[in-house]
């Protein structure tokens, strides 16, 4: 009999730390830290403000350098790859949506969207294409020619989302994607989530809501940037936001 093919994670941070400053402004965001995560998996982060959360993500998404460990992204590890490289594997293989949506103002929603797979030379029509069935996903049909400033805070959150899921991407990184939506396009944004998870991407979303851990498979607890605690998703989580596992 021959053994299963191992499965390659999406994300891998092994022993990982990052100190911002130095000396007495030294910060140590993250200690230590360690996290995998496999494709399907949506893993939720949650922590006090403070914890690290975002500094893991960052580092995650090659926007930010590790002080100490190894990152890898689908087996590829950030620390090792040239610069060109980098930004090769944060267009095609990761969608980040940042908390305050880093959207192009001269470019239209829909623009917005197509911007990374034009990137990666996906033509014009075929990338618009996409970029409409996407925003029809995250309930931005006809919305497509908006630029940012005529859009509300919600409907730009939801344009981030859909640019972080456009095309094939096998991490997605969410920093409180969320928190300018109503309960309902909340909940709708996160069942996106879920769907490319089951479709075989992996995600890190970041959420203060103990409500949203319910879509994921994992809950990683973080406090003074290292894991304090794990557990499935009928883990109490409130028990933690509240106080209840500090
Ligand atoms: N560029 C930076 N320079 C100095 N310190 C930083 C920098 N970025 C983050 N920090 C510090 O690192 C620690 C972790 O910050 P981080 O933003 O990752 O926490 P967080 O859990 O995402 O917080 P929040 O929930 O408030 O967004 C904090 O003490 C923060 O002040």
């Amino acid at each position: 009999m021959t053994e299963p093919t191992p499965v390659t994670p999406v994300l891998e941070m092994v022993d990982v730390s990052r100190i911002h400053g130095r000396g007495d402004a030294a910060v140590h965001a993250l200690r230590g830290l360690y996290l995998t995560v496999h494709p399907g998996e949506l893993v939720a982060v949650m922590g006090p403000s403070g914890s690290g959360k975002s500094t893991l993500l960052n580092l995650a998404g090659g926007l930010d350098q590790a002080t100490a460990g190894r990152i890898r992204v689908r087996g590829q590890e950030l620390g090792s790859l040239r610069k060109a490289e980098l930004a090769a594997v944060r267009r095609r293989a990761v969608g980040y949506v940042f908390q305050d949506y880093n959207l192009i103002p001269s470019l239209t929603a829909a623009e917005n969207v197509a911007l990374p797979l034009e990137l990666d030379r996906v033509r014009g029509r075929e990338a618009s294409r996409q970029a409409r069935a996407v925003l029809d996903e995250v309930g931005l049909e006809g919305l497509y020619d908006r630029f940012p400033d005529d859009l509300s805070g919600g409907q730009a959150q939801r344009v981030a989302i859909a640019r972080a899921v456009v095309g094939e991407r096998s991490l997605i990184l969410a920093d409180e994607p969320t928190g300018a939506l109503d309960s309902d396009t909340g909940e709708h944004v996160l069942a996106l989530l879920r769907a490319r998870c089951d479709a075989g991407a992996g995600a890190v979303l970041v959420t203060h809501e103990a409500r949203h851990a319910g879509w994921a498979d994992r809950v990683v607890f973080l406090r003074d940037g290292a894991v304090v605690d794990e557990a499935g998703s009928q883990v109490d989580a409130d028990a933690f936001v509240l106080g209840g596992r500090r």
